[in-house]
This record gives C-alpha cells, structure tokens and sequence, in this order.
C-alpha cells in the first residue's frame, strides 16, 4: 500500500541498531532512574526476628487483663536482656525485638502504670500477635526483591537497602546530543529578525530527557548547509551513543539530514514511518552513535521522541520495556475514521475519560501544553463513538 513503515517493525529496527551499554556498579544514593542489570535478591529476612509495631508493652496474651509486674525495658536497636514469664511485662518501644517468652503488644495508650505495677486502662487486644512484626513479614532472605531491566524507584532502593545492598549493578548512561536544525531556529529568549523563531524543540528534547539515565549535551543547532551537518555529525559521533537530530528530514529543499548522514559515513536504516504525526522520521548510524532524526514540527517532535527516542535511550540504559504502556481508556467525545497513518492524537485524559483536541496541527506547541494522553487511532479505524474504549499512551 505504501512505503511508509508501521510503527511497531519501526521501534524494533531502531532498538536492534545497537546493544545496550555495558553495566556499572553504582551506590544506592545515586541510582534512582536506573535500569537494574540483574535481579536483586534479599541478603537477610526482614525483620529479622518478631518486632513491636507499636510503643507500650510485650505480654503474654495468655495473661490477659493482667496485672503485670514490669521486668525490664526494650529499645530498637538493642536485644531483650530476658525472657518474659507468666504475669511479666516488658517495657517495649516501636522496631525492639520481642522478648523470649511474649507474644502481644499492649499499646501505652491503653495501660496505666503504678511503680513496676501495670494494668490495663481500656480493652487490651482482642488477638494474640497483635502489633507484633512477624519475621520475614516483610520478606525472606532470598526473596527476588527486583526484576532486571526495571527502572529504580525510590521505592525500589528502600526495598534494595533494606535487603542488605550497598551497591547495585545498572545499564550505562547513554550519552546523547541534541542538534536542531533550521536557518530559522534563534535560541529562546533571543530577539527575532522577521522569519525566525525560537527553538523550541531543543529545549523541549531536553527536558523530555531529563529525568532519563542519560547524559545529555547542551543543545546545539546548525544551519540548513549539508556539509556543516555532515562535519557536526562525524564529531558528534566520536563521543556520543544517540544523535538527535530536529528538523531537515522531510523532502525540501533545504532538509539535509539523510544527505549529511551518508556524507558522514553513516547508514540510513529507515526512513518514513505509517504514523502522524511524524511521518518523515529517520534512524541510521554514524560510526558507533545511533542517529534518530525526529521531524521539526513541535507536535511531531515530542510524539515521535516520545515513541523513539526515549525507548532507544531506555534500550541503551538497560531497560527490558524500554517502549510507552499503553493504556486504555472510554472517549469523552467521538472520533473520525482513522486513514492509511496510525494517529497519536494529542488528547487529555479527565475523570478516566480521553477527550481528543479539535486541533491537531503539528506545527503547534500551544497543544502540548495541556496534553496528557496520545490517543491512538490504528489505520482504517471505524469512527468511534462517545463511551468507546480507546488506545492511549500517558504523557505527563
Ligand atoms: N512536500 C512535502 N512537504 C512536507 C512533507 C511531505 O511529505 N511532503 N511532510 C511534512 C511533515 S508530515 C512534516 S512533520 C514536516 C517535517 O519536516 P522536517 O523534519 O524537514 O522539518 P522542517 O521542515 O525543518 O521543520 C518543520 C517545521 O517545524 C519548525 N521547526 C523545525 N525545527 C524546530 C525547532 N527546533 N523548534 C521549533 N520549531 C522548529 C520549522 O520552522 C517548520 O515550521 O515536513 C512537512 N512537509
Ligand atoms: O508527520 Mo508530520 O509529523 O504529520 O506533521
């Protein structure tokens, strides 16, 4: 039907242009957004033996409602100095270990004290074991704690430091450049001789890649003059593992990508894609660096670096799923049929429920300000009703 390349076929042959990089050891402070390289098991039960949940006082429940004599105290931190007996209490504060002996936990709310005297001032627990931490309640030595190829959550490190990890093995940072292209493009906040405009696509890339394991150069832009491009890349290439190129990729005059690519000694792997917006996105390699060359309408830039560029990082840091979840979702208004390009209507998502914008120009940016959701509306799809559940990838 046409040359254009479905998006799925699109992704895997961008993601097969190189292996990821290779894995570093790195200390749990720093590991946040990382892609974990191998599973990460438990080095000890947590806890490690039964512990108060509460601050009050370790019993026999058998004893229940007391009086008891109180024997000693338990801090965290420390280990109970005796066991409890019949008619014992023991002073316990929230993480001490329980003693030997008891096996329920009367909060101090509920208790009155006279010398080493306690009794109970409300109702005590009504089970035994209550506020007591059970060992490995929380999980067992040898528990797979992380999947490998997993992102690091701050959830994900506790869980980490708390199985016994100091250090974990991650994928690399990729290093990637921004190069925007366009004799048009000024840099943000600089005046403007009339047919100029700010680069926003730069900064938008940026900042897109920001909370990504990547180490990203300043932006850099250059001229519409093919060999300038040509120069930039080959260096580029030398000390960069991602090329993000903006702009110059369509069929004008003055779009120069694939050309400077195959003056550089590079490769074009593939080149137009079955999607809008995006069509005339690109994907080679010059020396060891993949080069993705986004199309430069605003719109069309941060859908097609939300689809490509930043699985292809997530790729290189080691991610297993490096590609955007798609979720589903009922329309809150309806949708034309789609025709021979798979849409990424820019959409919000409100109460669970997706409402496309009226206008889908790529060349503007006033969109992206709200968007949250890109629908996604297959080839040939049949117009869609208000209620009818649709594809839609989160974008904020
Ligand atoms: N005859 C045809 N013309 C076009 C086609 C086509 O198939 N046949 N495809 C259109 C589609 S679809 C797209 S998308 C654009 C993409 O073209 P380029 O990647 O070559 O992008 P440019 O022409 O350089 O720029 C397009 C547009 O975006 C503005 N732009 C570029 N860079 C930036 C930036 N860094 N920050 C902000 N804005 C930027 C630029 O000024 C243009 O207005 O081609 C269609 N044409
Ligand atoms: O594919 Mo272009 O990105 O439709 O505007």
């Amino acid at each position: 039907m046409s040359d254009l390349l479905p998006v799925e076929e699109a992704q895997a042959r961008l993601l097969a242009l190189r292996d990821p990089l290779t894995s570093e050891n790195i200390a749990l402070s720093y590991a946040l957004d990382r892609y974990i390289s191998e599973d990460v098991r438990a080095k000890r039960d947590q806890p490690a033996a039964p512990i108060s949940a509460m601050d009050g006082y370790a019993i026999r429940f058998a004893d229940l409602p007391g009086p008891w004599t109180i024997v000693g105290d338990i801090a965290a931190g420390t280990t109970p100095q005796r066991a409890v007996g019949a008619g014992e209490a023991m002073r316990i504060f929230t993480g001490a270990i329980l003693p030997d002996g008891a096996d329920t936990i009367l909060i101090q709310e509920d208790t009155t004290t006279d010398g080493n005297i306690l009794t109970l001032s409300r109702n005590g627990p009504d089970t035994c074991r209550r506020h007591v931490r059970a060992r490995s309640g929380d999980f067992a030595s040898g528990a797979r704690l992380l999947e490998a190829g997993t992102r690091l959550t701050p959830g994900a490190i506790a869980a980490a430091a708390m199985g016994g990890a100091g250090s974990l093995n991650v994928g690399g940072r990729p290093r990637v450049a921004i190069l925007t292209t366009g004799d048009e493009l000024v840099p943000p906040g600089h005046p403007l001789a009339p047919g100029q405009i700010p680069d926003s696509n730069g900064v938008m890339l940026a900042a897109m890649l920001a909370a990504e394991p990547a180490r990203i150069s300043m932006p850099l832009n250059a001229r519409d003059d093919r060999d300038l491009l040509s120069s930039i890349l080959k260096d580029l290439a030398c000390h960069h593992d991602v090329i993000v190129t903006v702009g110059g990729a369509s069929v004008g005059d003055h779009d120069h990508v694939r050309g400077a690519l195959e003056d550089a000694g590079g490769r074009i792997d593939f080149w137009k894609i079955a999607m809008r917006p995006g069509k005339p996105l690109l994907a080679g390699t010059v020396g060891d660096a993949v080069l993705l060359g986004l199309p430069g309408n605003p719109s069309s830039a941060f859908v097609t670096a939300t689809l490509f560029l930043l699985p292809l990082v997530r790729h290189l840091a080691g991610a297993s799923a490096p590609l955007p979840p798609i979720h589903q979702a009922p329309l809150a208004a309806p949708l034309a049929a789609g025709d021979s390009r798979r849409d990424y209507l820019r959409a919000r998502l409100v109460g669970g429920r997706l409402t496309p914008f009226v206008t889908q120009d790529s060349g503007q940016t006033f969109p992206l300000i709200a968007a949250n959701a890109l629908i996604i509306r297959e080839i040939g799809a049949q117009p869609r009703a208000v209620g009818d559940i649709a594809d839609y990838i989160a974008i904020a």
